[in-house]
């Protein structure tokens, strides 16, 4: 099926390189459950290839990081992705998705240059006073060069790879598929939700791929941080700025990596920088709701006057109120040692948590809450406490939410960056008096007042509205056309079950059938026999107790089975 509804000839061709390079990693046993198989061996690879000395003995994890780079681009941000679900995946296997890189080689200005004229609408000499040809950075979507505006402004020039768009496209709409293969064959793989997986992957990676996209979530969040002047975003220059595109200010300082050159006497206070950076991404998390989803040392430059600037904003995490209100009460809970708090809102986060054990789940959470009990605050690395309390959520294969994911992801890497620029620095002491102050300023008369306000006008404009929904309600009764939508989630399964009984029921009625009917050919003298008995009688009740052992081993089956479920 999978197959018959690619949409090219070329979708095919990638489907047996990705099948391709799975076999040689070790997966043919995975292709062949997906029943892919038969596509590899009719373009002549076998399946069976024995995976060659050292790879034979390379563990799962190293084996898919290896597959996911030699996949190419989509397949290495899908593992980067991965890396940051300590919700769904083991340590071992993060550490292996950590490793996985997007450096690629640059390509050259030359190659670049219809497409830049036609985005800059002529050439890059032409609208810059200087184009640098040599890039500062190559990653796999984009590339970054260095130059300069005619009013003497330094910018740099975020430009797509030419047919990097139709390249990821083709890749997400086989990821796709393979994730719904994976999801209908391959039961191992069901708890880690591989078809909601990579739909949010999709998501994440096409608005990756806008780069205007990355400078309205800049522009954004710099707006949000207006209040803290020591916190840098680059300017964007929107009139050279488009989807393939972007032009911004470029950012002069210490890049987030080189931690050795921030001294004192080069007037860094490594100290205050590592509580202005906590302070602006708390700020951007728990009041703003849109922060900065990859705040790796990459993106991070410290700038004289012990400033700090994020660039990249092409991966942005977005929280609701509601989510902003349970994140509030797990870092207070998780700070202030309130197992209760924790465990509400984690049971809040598992959502559909059907056939798990809420009671064993809530006992775990507070048994972990309670080991910190005790621990001075400054001993508490809060993102790990966030992903390893999350990480119970893996036990019970339950996923987390996919914009808590991301939250965790930026929120260790965050606390991480901080403790490298001063060992005393401790998330903990910094976050609690931001989460008291929102807090109160949630909860303050003016702030309850003003929402209440707004609870108000949407149920009056219901209200309003509830006449003539109403109205229309009852037409449509009168009219006889009514519709209620009824989903009752074991309808079908209910169904089965009422099919099977039938077809049990039918066999009694047959297998009867053969036994009176055979006790009465029995009886007729004359005709052939076996083993002394008329032989139509005695096939009869050889029938019947063929059939009634049938039916006594599908009851015993399905009973056996009810137990299991
Ligand atoms: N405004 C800027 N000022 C200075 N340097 C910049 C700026 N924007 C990007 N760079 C440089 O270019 C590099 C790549 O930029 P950016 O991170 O935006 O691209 P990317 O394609 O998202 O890369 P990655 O996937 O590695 O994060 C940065 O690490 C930085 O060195």
């Amino acid at each position: 099926m999978l197959i018959e509804t690619l949409d090219t000839a070329r979708d095919l061709g990638r489907l047996k390189e990705i099948l391709g390079v799975m076999v040689r990693h070790g997966f043919g046993d995975t292709v062949r459950r997906l029943g892919l198989a038969d596509k590899l061996e009719r373009a002549g690879q076998a399946l069976h290839w024995n995976l060659a000395g050292d790879l034979a003995r390379v563990e799962p994890p190293v084996q898919v990081r290896l597959a996911l780079e030699e996949l190419g681009p989509t397949f290495v941000k899908f593992g980067q992705l991965l890396a940051g679900r300590a919700d769904l995946f083991g340590p071992d296997w993060i550490a292996e998705f950590e490793k996985l890189h997007s450096h690629v080689p640059a390509v050259p200005l030359e190659a670049l240059r219809p497409q830049l004229r036609q985005d800059l609408g002529d050439e890059p000499e032409a609208v810059f006073a200087r184009f640098d040809t040599e890039p500062l950075a190559a990653a796999s979507i984009a590339q970054v060069h260095r130059a300069q505006l005619p009013d003497g402004s330094e910018v740099v020039v975020k430009i797509r790879r030419p047919g990097i768009s139709e390249v990821i496209e083709a890749d997400l709409r086989l990821l796709e598929r393979l994730a719904a293969l994976a999801e209908a064959e391959l039961a191992a793989l069901k708890p880690y939700r591989p078809q909601q997986l990579v739909r949010e992957f999709a998501r994440s990676l096409r608005r990756e791929l806008n780069l205007a996209g990355e400078c309205r979530s800049a522009e954004r969040i710099a707006g949000n941080l207006t209040s803290l002047p020591h916190i840098v975003v680059p300017r964007v220059y929107w009139e050279h700025t488009s989807e393939r595109i972007n032009v911004q200010e470029f950012i002069e300082g210490v890049s987030g990596g080189q931690l050795d050159v921030l001294t004192p006497e080069a007037g860094f206070d490594r100290a205050l920088l590592a509580r202005r950076g906590a302070q602006a991404v708390l700020k951007m998390i728990v009041q703003d709701g849109i922060f900065h989803a990859d705040p790796h040392p990459g993106n991070v430059f410290y700038l004289e006057g012990n400033r700090i600037a994020f660039i990249d904003f092409g991966m942005v995490g977005r929280l609701s109120q509601r989510r902003r209100d349970e994140l509030l009460q797990m870092l207070l809970g998780l700070v202030e040692r309130q197992p209760q708090a924790v465990a509400e809102v984690l049971l809040d986060w598992a959502g559909d948590a059907h056939g798990v054990d809420l009671g064993q789940l809530e006992v775990e959470v507070e048994a972990f809450v309670d080991q910190y009990h005790g621990v001075p605050l400054a001993q508490l690395q809060l993102g790990q406490m966030l992903a390893d309390v999350t990480s119970i959520l893996r036990e019970h294969h339950l996923g987390l939410p996919p914009d808590l994911a991301l939250l965790i992801k930026a929120f260790i890497s965050l606390e991480g960056m901080g403790r490298n620029l001063d060992p005393d620095f401790h998330m903990a002491t910094e976050a609690l008096p931001l989460l008291h102050q929102v807090v109160r300023t949630r909860y303050e008369p003016r702030a309850l007042a003003g929402r209440a306000w707004q609870a108000l006008r949407r149920a009056l404009a219901t209200a309003e509205q509830l006449p003539d929904d109403l109205a229309r309600l009852l037409r449509n009764a009168r009219r006889g056309r009514l519709q209620v939508g009824i989903e009752l989630a074991h309808l079908k399964r209910v169904g089965d079950q009422i099919d099977r009984s039938a077809n049990r029921l039918s066999m009694a009625l047959i297998i009867s059938a053969l036994i009176i009917g055979s006790s009465i050919v029995m009886t007729v003298q004359g005709g052939p026999t076996l083993f002394g008995l008329p032989a139509f009688g005695f096939l009869g009740f050889f029938g019947a107790v063929v059939c009634g052992l049938w039916l006594v081993r599908a009851i015993w089956r399905s009973s056996h089975h009810r137990d299991e479920d």
